[in-house]
């Protein structure tokens, strides 16, 4: 069921348009990730549904009701940002406490409260702490109890994780995925790290300048990208243009390409993800898969994979193997790159 749906919206700050005509509903308990280049308007679509700005034009829905023109504290939203800041002086159970205090909740229903939040970030006992005697991961669960402490009906995490480093970071998504799956709450989750969306998301939503540009769960976008960009952006992929006769391509060097659905137009693009390239051996039979030729530039050690980057008509082609004791290739041979149709594909510019 959708719980909201944001209509044809658009926003201007100063004649510039942050967003554009922009389109998109969200389920009822699903775990969105919006991702996006910096400046691509993730921020603003947050703080829209969260009602902290208007748009100028278009509708947002939750469960049918308008709310565009609603303040914040109106619209049942549980927000947390990039910087949570906790209260330095106060207790953890005072930090989660506050915002249900100020409300004049009773005392009692307050302990309840705090104490399940606290116990959903596994934080119990912690509650005299200081955020000082706390870890930055600790910090940031005590971030995530505050903003479900109210028992929102959709939370809004804006890059939660982008402060913690990448040990910490992990360990948070495991816990945010949990939590989110524990509560059943509607998320959705702002980040311009493509593998943090992947990993953690139901469905993706990729921005661009203002407008979404693709939506789906993250296999669907990252198997099937619809454009170049949504290929390059959620993932490594080598892009192959030519000009279409009769659905195949025909490449700088006259190579026939075969995509993965007809091809039409004066110049088409495929794209090819590293990892599903094989380096043929030689004489090696191409199987019915798509091949081209090129000469290995630079072979790059990654430790569980190896990259290839292989010259071919001035473009430099990524390769990437697992890394299985072997190199297939050095620099300055030729090689051929063998890539099944069902790999190559068509995307819009
Ligand atoms: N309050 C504001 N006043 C003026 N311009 C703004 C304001 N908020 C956002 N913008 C502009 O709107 C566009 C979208 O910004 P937004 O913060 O939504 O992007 P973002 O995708 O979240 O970027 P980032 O990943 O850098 O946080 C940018 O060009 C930004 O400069």
């Amino acid at each position: 069921m959708t719980v909201i749906s944001v209509q044809r919206v658009t926003k201007t700050f100063g004649g510039h348009d942050a967003l554009t005509d922009l389109s998109v509903t969200f389920d009822d308990g699903g775990f969105y990730a919006l991702l996006g280049p910096s400046g691509s308007g993730k921020t603003t679509l947050l703080r829209l549904i969260a009602g902290f700005e208007f748009p100028d034009a278009g509708r947002i829905l939750f469960n049918g009701d308008p709310v565009e023109m609603l303040p914040a504290e109106k619209r049942d939203v549980g927000m947390m940002f990039q910087s949570y800041a906790l209260f330095p002086n106060m207790s953890v159970f005072d930090n989660v406490a506050f915002g249900l205090s100020v409300r004049k909740v009773p005392a009692a229903e307050i302990r309840t409260r705090v104490g399940e939040a606290l116990e959903l970030v596994r934080l119990t006992g912690y509650d005299r702490r200081k955020p000082s005697e706390l870890s930055g991961g600790q910090r940031q669960r005590v971030a995530l109890a505050r903003a479900i402490v109210f028992r929102p009906r959709v939370l809004l995490l804006d890059e939660p994780l982008s402060a913690l480093d990448k040990a910490l970071r992990l360990g948070m998504q495991v816990e945010l995925r949990r939590i989110q799956r524990d509560v059943g709450i509607t998320t959705l989750f702002v980040t311009h790290d493509q593998e943090e969306a992947l990993t953690l998301a139901d469905r993706v939503g990729v921005l661009r300048d203002g407008r979404l540009v693709q939506e789906g769960p993250p296999r669907q976008l990252y198997e099937r990208p619809a454009t170049a960009f949504t290929a390059t952006f959620l993932g490594d992929a080598n892009l192959l243009r030519g000009p279409t006769t009769a659905g195949v391509l025909t490449l700088a060097d006259g190579t026939s390409l075969v995509p993965d659905s007809p091809a039409s137009g004066a110049e088409a693009i495929c794209a090819v993800r590293p990892e599903r390239i094989d380096l043929l051996a030689p004489g090696e039979d191409a199987a019915g898969r798509n091949v081209i030729t090129g000469t290995v530039s630079e072979v790059i050690f990654a430790g569980n994979a190896l990259h290839y980057l292989v010259d071919w008509q001035g473009q430099s082609l990524k390769v990437t193997s697992p890394n299985r004791g072997t190199q297939a290739a050095a620099p300055g041979e030729s090689v051929r790159l063998g890539f099944a149709r069902r790999d190559t594909v068509l995307v819009a510019p």
